[in-house]
């Protein structure tokens, strides 16, 4: 962090397509080690939201910033796990390659660090994310959970101060997503990045998370899991009968999928929320 005030800020912020506003009036300041959760259906503009600090697209209205400048791409003060796509079969790079270009600027091989430190860095880091066994495969060799971590490792390369996650937990089984919801709060814990974490689920990340920022009807609530969290709310953001149920220690919403683009396979009705 090199501006002193927050890691992200929206002021009057607005996203929309055509006629179609997926949020605006967003006023939104992210604090340094803060962790924030963003929630909402299938095309309500979470990975937009994301797109938007990666200076990878335009607000429709009012600004936004990124660690106090304006938002430019190729940011060295964000790391990014994007939603997941599996490399090809042939993609010629091995593990420690994808990582290696995480710590050296996304340049191949080692160039801005000198050929030992690069390397000491990327065993250090696969090792973080519990891949050193399979750094030298190629990575479309690797199942998608075993390909995600390496991306993480990668988005941690330089100890940004923001953190971008989209639905990085997908195709990781329930060890895994706990290891990664432990490595991501860990990382906040000692570098004090602030974390933007975009997710279906939030019950892996719940305890971690200090604010929820709900996406949906272009419109959103923003506050505290048990702010946000609740069945009138919720309600209130849908327009229609919304019910939070905790159950057996997680959180579901029951009825927002009449309303949400429900395009997804296994999407169904008492979303894990
Ligand atoms: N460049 C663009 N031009 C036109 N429409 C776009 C563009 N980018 C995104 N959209 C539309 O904006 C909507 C929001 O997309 P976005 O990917 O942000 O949703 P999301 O909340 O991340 O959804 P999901 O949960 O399905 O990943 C979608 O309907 C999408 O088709």
């Amino acid at each position: 962090m090199t501006s002193g005030g927050p890691a992200a800020s929206f002021r009057g912020a607005a996203l929309a397509f055509g006629r179609r506003t997926l949020w605006s009036g967003l006023n939104l300041d992210i604090q340094p080690g803060e962790y924030v959760a963003v929630l909402g259906g299938n095309g309500t503009g979470k990975t937009s939201l994301l797109r938007v600090l990666l200076g990878l697209q335009t607000l429709s209205s009012g600004t936004v910033e990124v660690a106090g400048a304006p938002v430019r791409r190729g940011s060295t003060e964000i790391g990014y796990v994007p939603q997941q796509r599996a490399f090809d079969d042939r993609t010629p790079l091995r593990g420690r390659d994808l990582v290696g270009m995480g710590v050296d600027g996304h340049r191949w091989g080692p160039r801005l660090l000198g050929r030992r430190a690069y390397r000491e860095r990327v065993d250090a880091l696969l090792e973080r994310v519990g891949a050193t066994e399979y750094a030298d495969a190629p990575v479309g060799t690797l199942s998608g959970g075993e390909q995600q971590r390496l991306r993480v490792a990668q988005a941690l390369a330089t100890d940004p101060s923001l953190l971008l996650f989209d639905e990085a937990l997908l195709s990781l089984d329930l060890q895994r997503q706990k290891q990664l919801a432990e490595l991501v709060a860990q990382q906040r814990d000692r570098t004090g990045a602030a974390v933007l974490f975009v997710t279906h689920d939030i019950n892996p990340i719940i305890d971690d998370v200090d604010r929820v920022l709900y996406l949906a009807n272009g419109s959103f609530r923003i506050g505290s899991p048990s702010e946000v969290l609740r069945s009138e709310v919720l309600s209130d953001l849908y327009g229609t009968s919304v019910e939070v149920m905790r159950v057996a220690g997680r959180v579901l919403v029951v009825g927002a999928e009449v309303v949400d683009h429900c395009d997804v396979p296994g999407h169904h009705e008492g979303a894990a929320l």
